[in-house]
């Protein structure tokens, strides 16, 4: 399972937990402006806006899961199960595989208004990067510095919805999960009064209580209700260092612990790693499953002009402070 979410202090932010029970050897990729992008049918690009993001990369292609350009716009990738279904090759479309959607529309899209209007015309085409990396079922998560939305290429074509809450899971559809919050509409940060009965007498015995009802599995459909409620109420200070801290807070609150969710083989489902990307500021700050510690790449740190990746290995070990 996964979740993207967007937030905003002074600046904006953009991140995802990815949760999973095994992984790539990703890294903190960026793809500098002059990097030449091949797609299968769509134009390729031999200019393009910067890119940073997290990628697994495969013969020097960035196969990104979730990225920010320098004009701040962002793509996350979550999976999709059952409900994707990418299409078959369309005459006059923009044929765009699922691996190449990220970098398509960020390469050169500033906003979530710009790719609103490419999307009119994109058919997701149900082709493998190659014979061993086939098509994986996604939906994406696309924001700028003020607005989001989701996409989802499902049976009956491109569904393009206005993402108000800035939030996105997994299963099942996103009209789905935003119909559900209907159902919480009565969760709140404040204190609780008897609304159950006047013949009974009841109190607040603890903090926190107005939140009873809000969903703590960590399946998609209660991730989504607890992220958007996290994330709806937060508050933090204006600073970079505040921000970024609320921001991991708010993912933390849907994070997965290994050993709640067994996959097959023994197998079981973590958080392996969770980001935030500055878009204003191209800087993407992650930790990872066992280093809490916020390590950071800053895109402007690097020679944008330049045609060759540069990607950072994660920091994967904990990174102890010892005070004595
Ligand atoms: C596994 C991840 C989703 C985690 C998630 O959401 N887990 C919920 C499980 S559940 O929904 O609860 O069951 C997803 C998210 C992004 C994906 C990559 C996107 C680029 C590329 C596309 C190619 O075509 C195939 C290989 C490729 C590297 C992809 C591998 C994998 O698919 C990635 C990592």
């Amino acid at each position: 399972m996964c979740t993207a979410i967007t937030y905003k202090t002074v600046d904006s932010y953009f991140g995802r937990n990815l949760d999973y029970y095994f992984s790539y050897t990703e890294t903190v990729t960026i793809t500098p402006r002059n990097y030449p992008f091949s797609f299968q049918s769509v134009k390729n690009m031999e200019s393009h806006y910067a890119i940073i993001g997290m990628a697994y990369v495969v013969y020097d292609y960035p196969l990104y899961y979730d990225a920010t350009n320098e004009k701040g716009l962002s793509i996350a990738g979550l999976n999709f199960p059952d409900n994707a279904e990418y299409k078959d090759f369309a005459e006059g479309k923009d044929n765009v595989a699922p691996y190449e959607l990220i970098p398509w529309i960020l390469g050169q899209c500033e906003t979530v208004e710009e790719t609103k209007k490419l999307l009119k015309n994109v058919n997701i085409w149900n082709v493998n990067f190659n014979k061993k990396l086939i098509s994986t079922p996604l939906h994406w998560l696309i924001a700028d510095k003020d607005c989001s939305i989701t996409v989802e290429c499902v049976k009956e074509g491109l569904k393009v919805y206005d993402n108000s809450v800035g939030v996105l899971t997994n299963n099942p559809t996103f009209d789905f999960q935003m119909f559900n919050l209907n159902n919480y509409m009565k969760v709140s940060k404040k204190e609780p009064t008897n609304e159950f009965s006047n013949k009974v007498k009841l109190k607040e015995y603890c903090s926190g209580m107005g939140g009873i009802g809000l969903p703590g599995d960590l399946s998609s459909v209660s991730r989504f209700v607890k992220a958007a409620f996290t994330k709806l109420n937060s508050i933090s200070g204006w600073s970079e260092s505040e921000s970024i801290s609320q921001f991991f807070h708010i993912l933390g609150s849907v994070a997965q612990q290994r050993g709640c969710v067994c996959m097959q083989e023994g197998k079981y489902e973590i958080t392996i790693y969770s980001s935030c990307c500055n878009m204003d500021k191209g800087i993407y700050y992650y930790t990872t499953y066992e280093n809490s510690q916020i390590s950071a790449v800053n895109m402007y740190n690097e020679d944008l002009e330049s045609k060759v990746l540069v990607s950072y290995p994660l920091i994967k070990g904990q990174q102890i402070n010892k005070q004595n």
